[in-house]
């Protein structure tokens, strides 16, 4: 494998233990790891000029739904709350075939890359017209981007109180069984891993609560991680109050849906007593401030969270809700958000950045990763601050306040994906048409 060395970075935002951010700092990465960090160091690798740069760890997108791409900005979906929107939106959806899959994600990812992300999870809870979780294991894997799919389902349709048509649930059986098949063929859970798969039904409102709890009884026996949407909204709540009796934090809990290996994403309403729960169980939020705020969920309690010792990651959340894959601008908008509900000192540009990078690795349990520190997977966005977005910044490190929301380089495991502001990894103009074309297609 190619040696890298990043030569003398303006500034480096480690995002260590220690919070510390290095000055005219050389990183050497070698072997898909860094291998040195320091002044005037040698390498018989590429050397990258970093003088105009600000490096971070590669950002982490803890839920996304990548198929999505292809439903961006559907006139009927563009002012719907999430019921309504996903009503709207089912049908289009059910045409979907495995090219469909492979294409949006791809897109999907390439955006994400280009926006300084080098993990990114998925949660596909479709399948319709033989698509499979690999579609999207395909497409990653030919973009070279750290990838946490995750095999998503959906089981109660309309006919039983549940949300989505019938035609797009499965069998509960056939669920587990497609889980297990994907568990055991793709999923790594050694370090330095590009492919780990996680188990997630997609939201008590389309899955029953059997399915809630043999999903985890599986998750854990296989040892792989769990993921669902949760507390999104008041509808979903009702929903919950209506059905279960109880609010999602409780349901979650009786189901076995608590727990390090679980991170739920939006849990917009959780309340008090939810937060605390969630602190105690180190259970983990997939934050997704763009699409809660396209969809007027309302605004997450982060503050409170993150206070509490709630593990919280960033998510852009699915393309037909946000619209966008730009994780740099998910950091900038969860700044924004806290400081409307809180106030100005609510959260720091930094902060922001360190749940886009470390708590994202943190959530989705890759503590290989998500720090620029020796031994930590060689997974860096580095940021060309003499720009004009940077122009006149007297902290061009506050990346969030003045900086570029495009990386210039990024390294995943070690190997370049994006290069001067471009994927060299796949040929993404043809991506973009053949996506457009399919696009097309379905809007006929
Ligand atoms: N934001 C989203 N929320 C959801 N809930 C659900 O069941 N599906 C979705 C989704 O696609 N996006």
């Amino acid at each position: 494998m190619k040696e890298f060395l990043i030569r003398n970075a303006l500034t480096v935002l480690t995002m260590d233990d220690l919070g510390r951010e290095l000055t005219k700092t050389d990183i050497r990465l070698k072997g898909g790891v860094i291998a040195e960090i320091g002044q005037n160091l040698h390498s018989t690798g590429e050397v990258i000029d970093a003088s105009h740069c600000v490096v971070t760890p590669g950002l982490v997108n803890t839920h996304h739904h990548l198929y999505q791409t292809l439903t961006r900005a559907v006139p009927g979906g563009q002012d719907a709350l999430l019921f309504g929107w996903l009503q709207t939106l089912y049908p289009i959806w059910s045409r979907f075939g495995p090219e469909e899959m492979f294409i949006s994600a791809q897109i999907g990812l390439a955006e994400l890359a280009l926006s300084g992300c080098t993990l990114s999870s998925d949660h596909l809870y479709l399948y319709p017209n033989g698509s499979r979780l690999e579609d999207t294991i395909h497409a990653a894997t030919e973009l070279g981007i750290r990838f946490h799919p995750t095999r998503g389902a959906m089981s109660i349709g309309e006919s039983a109180g549940g949300l989505p048509p019938d035609s797009l649930v499965e069998d509960e059986g056939s669920i587990l069984e497609d889980c297990i098949r994907v568990i055991d063929s793709f999923h790594d859970s050694s370090d330095g891993a590009m492919v780990r798969v996680g188990v997630a039904p997609c939201s008590p409102f389309s899955v029953s609560r059997e399915l809630m709890r043999d999903a985890a009884l599986l998750a854990r026996d296989k040892g792989v991680m769990m993921h669902t949407h949760l507390a999104e909204n008041e509808e979903d709540i009702a929903y919950s109050e209506a059905q279960f009796g109880c609010r999602p934090g409780q349901y979650a809990e009786d189901l076995g849906w608590t727990g390090s290996d679980v991170w739920h994403a939006h849990c917009v309403r959780l309340d008090g007593q939810e937060i605390d729960l969630f602190a105690k169980s180190k259970t983990g939020v997939a934050h997704c401030p763009c699409s809660n705020c396209r969809l007027g969920s309302g605004i997450a309690p982060v503050r409170a969270m993150r206070d509490a010792g709630v593990p919280v990651g960033l998510g852009v959340d699915g393309s037909a809700s946000n619209d966008s894959s730009n994780l740099m601008l998910e950091a900038r908008q969860t700044m924004l958000l806290q400081r409307v509900s809180q106030g100005a000192d609510a959260m720091s540009a930094r902060e922001a950045l360190r749940i886009a990078t470390r708590g994202g690795a943190e959530v989705l349990g890759r503590f290989d990763c998500g720090q620029v520190a020796v031994g930590k997977r060689a997974d860096l966005a580095l940021w060309n601050v003499s720009g004009i977005e940077s122009a006149g910044s007297w902290d061009p490190a506050a990346l969030v306040l003045a900086g570029p929301t495009r990386a210039q380089h990024l390294f995943v495991e070690g190997r370049q994906v994006v290069r001067d502001g471009h994927v060299v990894t796949i040929d993404l103009e043809k991506a973009i048409v053949k996506q457009n074309r399919l696009a097309q297609g379905l809007s006929q």
